[in-house]
């Protein structure tokens, strides 16, 4: 099992260092080493069946498989693919499950309120479209008020403009709240949009580490964000059209 550890007060959110994972015969992870600064949003890309979602469910501490040291210097939360909403619970108490405390409905209306669901908390799961349950799934992980958010390609299922306003909603969101976000996408434009910061995991290791030093606002229509987004696609090998 990973050693996990809460970490000193000053230095990276999180530190990961020789994380390895194996499935019977098959090493996917071999040893991966990475740093997150508070703050910081890092996307993860990587072919498929590359170990991304291994990563990142082991950094969650959903894995007990893996080896290697992990150091968290605050709380994580978690979005996935799927809203993972229990069918059988109302949206508000779908976002308070596991939450305690004098103040918990009105900590659970606000983070509904932030993605723009106060309305809907009555709601049950099968009422919402895939892009509101999405955003439920949003909230749940914000109402835990998290130093990081680990994200597992979270806008995959959507359709394009949800996806876009879900984008969007996520630059607002850690704008306010100043978390850090490790996101696995396959999306290298969602990557370029979003992130400070580029990690290609390829053969069981981070082989790869890209800044992006795009500034705030940033346009796929921007030169400097084509060029990146190719050498990406090249990194990743894929060819040019
Ligand atoms: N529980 C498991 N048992 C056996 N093998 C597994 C298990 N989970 C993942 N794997 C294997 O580990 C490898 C990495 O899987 P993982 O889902 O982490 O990749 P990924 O990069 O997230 O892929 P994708 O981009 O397609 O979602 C794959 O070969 C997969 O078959």
């Amino acid at each position: 099992m990973a050693s996990r550890t809460s970490g000193q007060l000053n230095g990276p959110l999180l530190t990961a260092t020789g994380v390895r994972r194996r499935f019977g015969a098959t090493t996917v992870l071999t040893g991966v080493d990475l740093r997150i600064a508070p703050g910081e949003v890092v996307a993860l890309l990587g072919g498929s069946g590359s170990g991304k979602s291994t990563l990142l469910r082991v950094l969650a501490g959903l894995d007990d498989e893996a080896t290697g040291e992990i150091t968290l210097r605050g709380r994580a939360a978690v979005v996935f693919q799927e809203h993972r909403l229990l069918p059988w619970k109302r949206v508000a108490d779908n976002v308070a499950l596991g939450l305690s405390g004098p103040d918990m409905a009105e900590r659970v209306a606000r983070a509904l309120a932030e993605v723009g669901l106060a309305e809907r908390h009555r709601a049950w799961p099968a009422e919402l479209s895939g892009g509101q349950a999405q955003r439920v799934a949003v909230a749940r992980a914000l109402v835990r008020e998290p130093d990081l958010l680990l994200l597992d390609e979270p806008f995959g299922a959507l359709d394009a403009l949800t996806r876009l306003r879900m984008q969007g909603l996520l630059r607002r969101l850690r704008a306010e709240h100043g978390f850090a976000a490790l996101l696995v996408t396959h999306d290298v434009e969602e990557a370029l949009l979003l992130a400070d910061r580029l990690l290609v995991l390829e053969a069981g290791v981070i082989a790869e580490e890209l800044p992006v030093d795009l500034g705030p606002t940033r346009s796929p229509d921007d030169p400097a964000f084509g060029a990146l987004r190719r050498r990406l696609l090249d990194r990743l090998g894929v060819p040019a059209l």
